[in-house]
């Protein structure tokens, strides 16, 4: 599905948030807190998007997916498959091409929601980190005031569709954007998740009155 939405994926973005989603891009940065020497594993990177502002305060980035579509047009964009501190590997997050410990901080943006078997990527994920150090998963989320969320899936359902559908060519891919958000586990639901495959001192914040939420844990042992 990313293959085929890969060209337009970063414009579409911007007009379904009606630009929120650099804000939320930005508070993902100042969350993992990258700095320099440090490296960050970008999962789910797509085109690579999510990964260019972790280099900014010197980290080096590996912004891995399985789209080769998503990665095609993210490298060409960039100019190479390694330039300026990021380089993008193919690789599924369920069986993630790095050695245990690898990383000083994990991250993914937008993209468990779409992963096959969220609790394997996240025990993947706690496996390739150090010790010490830290997850942060950026998502759509569930705002906490019932009818408020219930407007909000109104237009989940009824607007976002056709307005992506508009500006991509590719309606049925954002169906399923619509679908899997309402889906996706509440914020305390997902903490759980994130316990239950080995993390520590899990806490999340809303952005956006929870639109989107972030999750961050630490890998103690
Ligand atoms: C909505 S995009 C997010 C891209 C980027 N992180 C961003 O913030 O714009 C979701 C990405 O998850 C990737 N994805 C889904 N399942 C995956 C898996 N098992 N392994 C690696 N990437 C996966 C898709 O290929 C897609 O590029």
């Amino acid at each position: 599905m990313f293959d085929g939405i890969a060209d337009r994926y970063d414009l579409v973005n911007d007009v379904i948030s009606l630009g929120q989603d650099r804000a939320w891009r930005r508070a993902t940065v100042n969350a993992v807190d990258a700095h320099s020497g440090e490296l960050v594993l970008d999962l789910a990177a797509g085109t690579g998007t999510s990964s260019e502002s972790f280099i900014r305060k010197g980290a080096r980035v590996i912004a891995c997916d399985f789209s080769l579509g998503m990665l095609s047009t993210g490298v060409r964009r960039r100019g190479g498959a390694s330039r300026g501190g990021v380089t993008f590997v193919a690789g599924d997050a369920l069986h993630l091409p790095f050695a245990d410990g690898t990383f000083d901080a994990v991250t993914v943006s937008f993209g468990l929601r779409n992963v096959n078997d969220v609790d394997l990527a996240l025990r993947e994920l706690l496996r390739v980190t150090k010790v010490g150090g830290r997850v942060v998963i950026c998502e759509f989320s569930h705002i906490p005031v019932g009818f408020v969320d219930r407007l909000y899936s109104t237009y989940l359902m009824a607007a976002l569709p056709k307005i992506a559908g508009a500006v991509s060519g590719k309606g049925e891919s954002y169906d399923y954007l619509s679908e899997s958000i309402m889906a996706w586990p509440a914020q305390a639901d997902l903490a759980r998740h994130l316990q239950d495959a080995g993390w520590s001192r899990v806490a999340w914040r809303n952005l956006s009155c929870g639109i989107v939420a972030l999750h961050r844990g630490f890998r103690e042992q």
